[in-house]
């Protein structure tokens, strides 16, 4: 199989910090892949070792099978990272801050009409005369991937690439991302603390956790696996005078969440099955309605963080 990345044995500390705590990470090429994990975990760590702005500490790492150690030139002629500290120049316009990105990773060929050309892709056409620094922060998060783009690199590291964009412009870069990697055969590594955005984009997701890797697996397996081992229950009271009842199953053990919503709806998270909730109800008397919820990736995350955390 063709790897885009091998992870093997992988340390990073930071004085006494360990940012990264010896994992192993593969991605193969062509596959998008959303990273996970708190504030902390060290995701953008993980991803600035891979696109050589810092060194591991110890252990080994591949890009394509090249040494991002040994021949840093090599990977980065293939590799584009996208992040709040890949800075624009402010004083140049769209237009020549591709310019002078692509000259400076050697993209020889078609340089100006790639940079047009992107420009145009991403809407920015009509800014291309105006400084970067007098651009709304969307069109600037734009122009920092069109800018990953100009090399045409064949893996494109996003870290938290939506984050502070509104709506329609975080649509945009995600079709956009999707885009890439279908027509373009990209290989991508997303990090994002918006669940619902890896969802509809990763086929493949790695949790990182204290600097440790404690879930990996596609997100079919993962949804699917949880699918079976937990319920969402959306629960609705005859009346208030039940809350407490229902509250009180916060002291069951197979109740791993109770989240009350208004004095007559909760959702509760269980590894009960919908069939068997009805026991519950009636040995808690609490009147009430309730129906199963479509598990989500966020629910599945917070249930794999909580039980580690
Ligand atoms: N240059 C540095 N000097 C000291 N400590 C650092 C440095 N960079 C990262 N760290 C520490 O390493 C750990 C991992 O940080 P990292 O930024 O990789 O986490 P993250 O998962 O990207 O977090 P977030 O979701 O908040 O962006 C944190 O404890 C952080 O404080």
């Amino acid at each position: 199989m063709n790897k885009a990345i091998e992870m093997k044995n992988v340390t990073r500390k930071f004085g006494n910090v360990i940012a990264l705590n010896n994992i192993d990470f593969e991605i193969e090429a062509k596959k998008i892949v959303g990273l996970l994990g708190p504030n902390g975990a060290g995701k953008s760590t993980l991803m600035k070792i891979i696109s050589t702005l810092i060194l591991p500490s110890a252990g080994e790492v591949k890009a394509f099978g090249i040494d991002v150690v040994k021949e840093k030139s090599k990977v980065r002629n293939l590799i584009s990272l996208v992040s709040d500290y890949t800075v624009l120049e402010d004083e140049l316009t769209p237009y020549e801050n591709l310019i002078l990105f692509g000259k400076i990773s050697n993209v020889k060929e078609d340089l100006k009409s790639k940079a047009l050309s992107l420009l145009e892709d991403f809407g920015l056409s009509q800014y291309k005369h105006r400084l970067t620094k007098n651009l709304s922060s969307g069109n600037k998060q734009k122009l920092n991937i069109a800018r990953s783009l100009i090399k045409n690199p064949k893996l494109l590291l996003l870290d938290e690439p939506t984050i502070a964009i509104d709506v329609e412009t975080s649509r945009f870069i995600r079709e956009y991302i999707l885009d890439q990697n279908l027509k373009n055969e990209k290989t991508i590594l997303i990090s994002s603390h918006y669940m619902w955005e890896v969802e509809q984009i990763a086929s493949e997701i790695a949790i990182l956790v204290d600097g440790k890797i404690i879930a990996q697996d596609k997100m079919i397996n993962i949804m699917k696996k949880f699918e079976n081992e937990l319920s969402i229950i959306e629960v609705e009271l005859e009346s208030p005078e039940y809350l407490s009842n229902l509250e009180a199953l916060k002291d069951e053990k197979i109740i791993s969440g109770l989240k009350i919503i208004s004095s007559t709806t909760a959702i509760i998270e269980t590894q009960l099955k919908i069939e068997h909730f009805e026991e519950l109800t009636k040995k808690y008397n609490i009147k009430c309605s309730y129906r199963n919820m479509k598990i989500s990736l966020e629910d599945v995350y917070s249930y794999i963080i909580k039980g580690r955390l």
